[in-house]
């Protein structure tokens, strides 16, 4: 299914946050982790939670789901012996629970999206569950995998996070249920590293214990934990919303997302700082951004691996702002569902924008006057990619065809419906 955006020069309206995909990922898992029962309230639905919620029923997990919650019933350290799990094209979901496979005696990881999730890069975490004992079957480091697991039993790992904070988080849930205690030292940096906060946060709502350095780097994890069964409750999403913000930024507009808690530990909460360093008019109070635009924008230098997933929509506000704006440290947008540095670019350039690339940066010379549009634009299997080229595609002089956008759906299947209840014109198109 494609998508044309056509240009729309007024947003008006209020709409509810999705709710998170990063907490629905942990929160399904660590009550897939515990032996009772736990409850969880307004979990995201979309393909990347589909995903979690299969494989963990898959894993024995027993699911009830209603419009408000789901209640699982955990396999706590002893998932089922199943031979293959599909994660979709869900990456966090695939790191994740290739750790928790090591529970398992043998597990095959199937490749389902070979020009997305199949070409990106695991060594990293293939190399730390080998230092557990882990045996793991692989296409040079990517899917499909093969994990043969049995009986971890924890000590010192050594995990970079150069990539990737997927893999370090994958250690940090599969550790404490092991036998003995274990000690992760992070090489070569940490990318995310305030993802890794969301981890640990859950982790302790979990009730488990892990003694963390103040800069991630190092963690020690007593052994032998278990999951305690609770009752969790997902907040909005800011990497989906960033992208709607971004679209009230570049229009005229008053609008107002609710359910965007202040003090949430997502990176992508900095979409507000940015838009506010490009003095747009907004307040952010009781959970809600209230946008009013006017259009108008001024360029800003950022460090992006602070806001990892809000990255690509803040680009497409700082493509119609005057001046040039750097996007910088952002060198690991390159291994998500797309290379979203060259690939990205690509398109914002077919769409008309005046962009360059660095290994790691992104460069926007500002356009106030609008981009050309009129044109095809790739979705690289990418829904942000899809979410950011929407907001170009309001502002440009004539309408964008975005093809295959249905793989929005991989976090926000409700974008589009959001955004035409704001006034957008945009329609799907066979
Ligand atoms: O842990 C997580 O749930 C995620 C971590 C981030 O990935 P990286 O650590 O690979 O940047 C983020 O981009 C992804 O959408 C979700
Ligand atoms: C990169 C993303 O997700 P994942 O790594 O979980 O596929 C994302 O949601 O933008």
């Amino acid at each position: 299914m494609d998508v044309i955006v056509r240009p729309t020069p007024v947003l008006n309206g209020e709409i509810g946050a999705l709710s998170s995909k990063n907490y629905t990922t942990r929160y399904l898992l660590v009550a897939a982790l515990s032996d009772g029962t736990s409850t969880i309230y307004h979990p995201a639905h979309s393909e990347d939670s589909d995903a979690i919620r299969r494989c963990i029923r898959d894993l024995g997990a027993e699911l009830t789901e209603d419009e408000e919650k789901i209640v699982i019933k955990g396999f706590g350290r002893r998932p089922k012996d199943i031979k293959e799990l599909n994660v979709g094209n869900a990456g966090a979901v695939l790191r994740f629970l290739m750790a928790v496979a090591s529970l398992c005696p043998e597990v095959t990881f199937v490749n389902t999206y070979p020009d997305s999730l199949g070409k990106r890069p695991h060594d990293d975490l293939i190399d730390a569950l080998g230092q557990l004992g882990v045996e793991v079957e692989h296409n040079e480091g990517r899917l499909p995998i093969t994990i043969r697991g049995g009986n971890p039993k924890g000590g010192r790992i050594t995990v970079s996070g150069a990539v990737s904070s997927q893999y370090l988080s994958a250690l940090l849930f599969l550790t404490p249920l092991l036998e003995e205690d274990s000690e992760i030292i992070v090489l070569n940096d940490l990318k995310s590293k305030v993802v890794v906060g969301q981890t640990l946060e859950v982790l302790e709502q979990a009730g488990i214990t892990i003694h963390a350095a103040d800069d991630y780097m190092s963690f020690k994890v007593p052994g032998g934990q278990s999951y305690e069964a609770k009752s969790y409750t997902v907040q909005g999403d800011y990497p989906g919303s960033a992208a709607v913000l971004a679209a009230a930024a570049v229009t005229k507009s008053d609008v107002k997302i609710h359910r965007l808690a202040e003090n949430s530990r997502q990176g992508e909460r900095a979409i507000i700082d940015v838009l506010r360093m490009m003095e747009v008019p907004l307040t952010h109070e009781n959970g809600t951004v209230h946008v009013q635009g006017n259009g108008r924008l001024k360029a800003v230098e950022f460090d992006g691996d602070a806001a990892t997933d809000a990255v690509l929509a803040m680009v497409a506000a700082a493509v119609f702002a005057e001046g040039t704006s750097r996007f910088y440290n952002v060198e690991n947008l390159r291994y998500k569902e797309c290379d979203r540095i060259t690939d990205y670019l690509a398109e914002l350039s077919r769409a008309g924008a005046k962009v360059e690339e660095r290994r790691d940066e992104i460069i926007v010379h500002g356009m106030p006057e609008g981009v050309t549009g009129g044109v095809t634009i790739n979705a690289h299997y990418d829904h942000r990619v899809i979410m950011a080229l929407t907001v170009v595609g309001l502002r440009a002089s004539a309408p964008l065809l975005i093809k295959d956008a249905h793989h929005v759906a991989k976090s926000y299947p409700q974008y589009f419906d959001h955004l035409q209840a704001l006034g957008a014109d945009v329609e799907w198109v066979k």
